[in-house]
């Protein structure tokens, strides 16, 4: 990265940086600054857009859209279109035009489909994630603005805050108690101190005055100085890699799988066909090119548009009721979701926490108590937290001491306590706050009323705890404070010195119950969806708080009490208990992954630092927009409203994606399969091919076109009721009873055609392809519902894709239209029967459906999940 940075500077002098070592944080701050021409103020927007153009956006993979040509270019290579495009050049280089320009046109018809409906689904997904990209603090033009992290350019000054993720590699300027966590880079799960300043190492491990992008911040606040972006940041390449793959999901690698058995079968019948046909009429290039049609007919090659269109369009509902999915196949996961697990503040509760009273260890109301948890929230550095704006919100004390902060150890999740080292006057004394079961443990004295202290035996430490219990009962959210003298000359304390404290009181806080979350709840457990509430807060507090908003809840699991399990004693437990308490962050991620151990699909819904791990681990991870950096950035969707409502709406958005693809599906394994196998069949027994080539294409194409509508379906409330995992028996039962009762209707109809009408080539062929379409597109008003068709409304769309695809066909086949493409007009007599084939195949397929798409109810499905994590 060097050589492209001397190499630009020749170009341009005066505007471009110089270039900065590898190991940049060996270097001070100012000559950094110099090297980058840069200011601790920030550049203008002439500068970075400058800068912008000459290292492009702080993207560490450029995930550019695949451009049109190359979009087209990847389809015409594809084995079978390839062979096709190449046998239609033979067949027109042979003089049979009539054939090359119906073969080209349809091929590049249905090419020209799948590219646009595709493209269409991206827009709608690359617009959705844009809108809940993380931003970043900038500084630019002496302002501080918020841009997109792709804007961020070498030289920019930003400014970082605990829960945000480091956009870019660079330098720390300035700093108060910056802790950072590299774990994507290190596999270090401990967070790491910043300090600014000037590394001596050249080592990784010696730049603690430098952050990295992809690493976030989990306490304190920085400023950074942007050294590299995008792809020569040191780490941006790998996290962006990270976060950008899609690994698929359960559902998309059942479809893929079928997929790939279709393909298997159809490269068989191929063969097949291409062999007898050989021995019967020796080689010749119409029975090859029937051969590769119908395996273009067999393959689902619309597949993987249908899946892409069907959960764009899924996702651009749920935007709509204020739902963003970040990650496309998260949607099916989402409608498979049977166990929602929440964190409590702000999903449970309207996270709007007032301070409402501080009491002594007695219990009496004592103002000292609000006075040190004051000194403590106003000079600890690192993260704050929303209690500790609620106590900075009261109005300050008339005569604020003189105190200053000697050293601190910040809040932590794992601790529950944050420790501040202050000089107020002669005295030099720690102050903790924290959990206050905890802190009381650390304490061996209390603080009396009239400012003495007393020794604090068992009897009282059982008297406070049991007073704590009785507020949180009542729910109340208490934090502890107490305190400790040190020895004047004391300059750094360590979480050690957190002993042999005097007990001060407790502040109590509270934090109403979104009433909303009731009804919220009760639609998640009528979907089929179990909740677990997983918090870091006391179980008094969660259990007050489940009591109010009537939350239907068992069983109830402390983190002190996991700390002791194994993950298989874990997961025997989890499924009982629907309460966890004093979780810490990395026992969240446990709770998740024991839930799945157990075969469930787990949802995980959190906004904290705390949340990320859990969000992590989740097959759906969900985050609010006003969530920290780190749990958005982790979380595959993003509600933008903070209500438990809209998970329900996209639970069944989730589902009703999933009905629509089996839709897809059905139609594919059951009706197409049947007409392709029986044409493959009918070739061997005919005189002539049952379809002229093109013919089959052209079928194809209709049909594909009559699809389109799939994702726009409606979809029974009966499928949106229950989670729906992909299940290959269901699918396999379905194809094995519907495949041979359309195979049954063809061979009934080659038998009438040629034994009852005695019809020739041509008429034969017009009338086999409309009874093909005709039965292959209509059953989709039979198969797309589990319940009688007619009680089941289809979407205006499908309605409008699958009748106007039967138009153009009965168009070109029943019109003058047809004689191009070598059909024939049909005698009334035939035309009558072939609709009433049509109809008997109908009822037949309303009738058998009943068998072949019975619901395997959802405890036989959650048992054989069960053993296969
Ligand atoms: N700033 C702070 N200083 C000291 N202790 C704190 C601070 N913030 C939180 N705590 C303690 O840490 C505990 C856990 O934090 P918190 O409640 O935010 O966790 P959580 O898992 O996010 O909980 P929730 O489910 O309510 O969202 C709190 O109950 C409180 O006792
Ligand atoms: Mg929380």
């Amino acid at each position: 990265m060097d050589r492209t940075l001397t190499a630009e500077r020749q170009a341009a002098p005066t505007l471009v940086p110089q270039p900065v070592p590898d190991a940049f944080w060996t270097l001070p701050a100012d000559a950094l600054l110099h090297a980058l021409e840069a200011r601790p103020d920030g550049l203008s927007t002439a500068e970075a857009d400058e800068r912008l153009r000459r290292f492009g956006p702080n993207l560490a993979v450029t995930t550019t859209r695949s451009s049109l040509p190359a979009k087209l270019a990847k389809r015409i290579v594809e084995p079978l279109i390839a062979i096709l495009l190449i046998a239609a050049a033979i067949s027109g280089a042979t003089g049979d035009w009539q054939s090359f320009l119906i073969i080209v046109a349809i091929v590049f018809g249905s090419i020209g489909l799948d590219i646009a409906q595709e493209r269409q689904a991206e827009k709608t997904v690359e617009a959705l994630k844009r809108s809940v990209a993380v931003t970043a603090s900038v500084r630019r033009d002496g302002r501080v603005a918020e841009l997109r992290v792709e804007e961020i350019v070498p030289g920019d000054v930003i400014e970082l805050h605990a829960g945000e993720l480091v956009p870019a590699d660079g330098l720390l300027l300035s700093g108060q108690g910056v802790l950072a966590n590299e774990a994507i880079l290190t596999g270090e799960p401990y967070s790491v101190e910043k300090r600014p300043g000037t590394a001596t190492g050249e080592a990784l491990s010696d730049a603690s005055n430098a952050l990295f992008g992809g690493t976030s911040l989990v306490g304190g606040e920085a400023v950074m100085l942007v050294t590299e972006t995008g792809r020569n940041s040191r780490f941006g390449a790998i996290s962006t890699s990270l976060q950008e793959r899609e690994p698929p999901t359960a559902f998309e690698r059942g479809v893929h799988s079928l997929g790939m058995l279709i393909l298997r079968l159809t490269g068989f019948l191929v063969l097949f066909v291409l062999l007898t046909q050989m021995i019967q009429h020796g080689l010749s290039l119409e029975s090859f090119l029937f051969a590769v049609a119908l395996a273009v007919g067999l393959t689902p090659e619309l597949l993987p548009m249908v899946m892409t269109v069907t959960l764009a369009r899924g996702a651009a509902r749920m935007a709509a009721r204020k739902v963003v999915v970040k990650r496309l196949s998260a949607i099916h996961d989402f409608g498979a979701m049977d166990v929602l697990c929440t964190d409590k503040t702000g999903t449970l509760t309207e996270a709007r926490i007032a301070h409402v009273g501080s009491f002594g260890p007695d219990g009496s109301d004592s103002p000292r108590v609000t006075e040190w948890i004051r000194l403590n929230s106003q000079f600890v550095s690192g993260l704050h937290s929303n209690l500790d704006d609620a106590i900075l919100a009261d109005p300050a004390p008339a005569v604020p001491q003189a105190c200053s902060r000697i050293d601190d150890i910040p809040f932590d999740f794992e601790r529950r306590r944050a420790s501040v080292l202050l000089s107020r006057g002669a005295m030099t004394e720690i102050v903790t706050k924290g959990a206050p079961e905890a802190l009381l443990a650390l304490c061996t004295e209390v603080e009396q009323a009239d400012g003495t202290t007393a020794p604090l035996d068992d009897a009282e430490r059982a008297r406070i705890a049991g007073w704590m219990d009785q507020q949180g009962r009542q729910g109340l959210r208490l934090l502890g404070v107490a305190r400790r003298a040190m020895p004047a000359a004391c300059r750094t304390i360590s979480a050690a010195d957190e002993a042999g404290l005097v007990f001060v009181g407790c502040a109590a806080f509270m934090d109403p119950p979104k009433a909303s979350a009731t009804e919220a709840v009760a639609r998640l457990v009528k979907a089929g969806v179990r909740v677990k509430i997983i918090s870091g807060d006391a179980a008094p507090v969660v259990q007050h708080l489940v009591e109010t908003l009537r939350l239907p809840t068992r069983g109830l699991l402390a983190g002190e009490a996991i700390a002791t399990l194994t993950d298989a004693a874990l997961a025997e437990r989890v499924e009982e208990t629907d309460l966890f308490v004093r979780i810490a962050p990395d026992q969240k991620g446990r709770i998740v992954r024991a839930l799945r151990l157990r075969g469930h699909t787990v949802g995980f819904i959190g906004d904290g630092i705390n949340d990320a791990p859990a969000i992590h681990a989740a097959d759906v991870g969900l985050s609010v927009d006003g969530g920290t950096d780190v749990a958005r950035e982790a979380a595959d969707i993003i509600l933008l409203a903070p209500d438990l409502g809209v998970l329900a709406d996209g639970v069944e958005e989730g589902r009703r994606t999933y009905a629509n693809i089996m839709k897809y599906v059905r139609m594919g394994t059951s009706s197409n399969f049947g007409n392709m196998l029986s044409m493959a069949l009918a070739s061997l027994v005919l005189p002539f091919l049952p379809l002229a080539p093109f013919q089959v294409l052209l079928n194809n194409l209709i049909y594909d076109v009559s699809e389109i509508g799939i994702p726009f379906d409606t979809a029974d409330p009966e499928m949106l009721s229950q989670p729906h995992r992909w299940d290959m028996h269901e699918v396999l039962r379905f194809t094995l009873i519907m495949g041979p009762l359309s195979s049954l209707f063809d061979i009934a109809t080659f038998m009438i055609l040629l034994y009852g009408f005695g019809a020739q080539v041509e008429m034969f062929r017009t009338a086999w392809f409309v009874e093909s379409i005709a039965t292959q597109i209509l059953v989709i008003f039979i198969i797309r519902t589990a319940k009688p068709a007619w009680t089941s409304r289809a979407h205006p769309v499908l309605v409008a894709t699958s009748l106007g695809g039967l138009a153009v066909a009965l168009l070109l086949a029943l019109t003058p239209l047809g004689h191009f493409i070598g059909f024939v007009a049909l005698p009334a007599p035939l035309l009558a029967t072939i609709v009433a084939i049509v109809v008997l195949y109908l009822v037949a397929a309303e009738v058998l459906k009943r068998i072949a798409m019975r619901q395997v109810g959802p405890a036989r499905r959650r048992g054989r999940t069960r053993r296969a994590p």
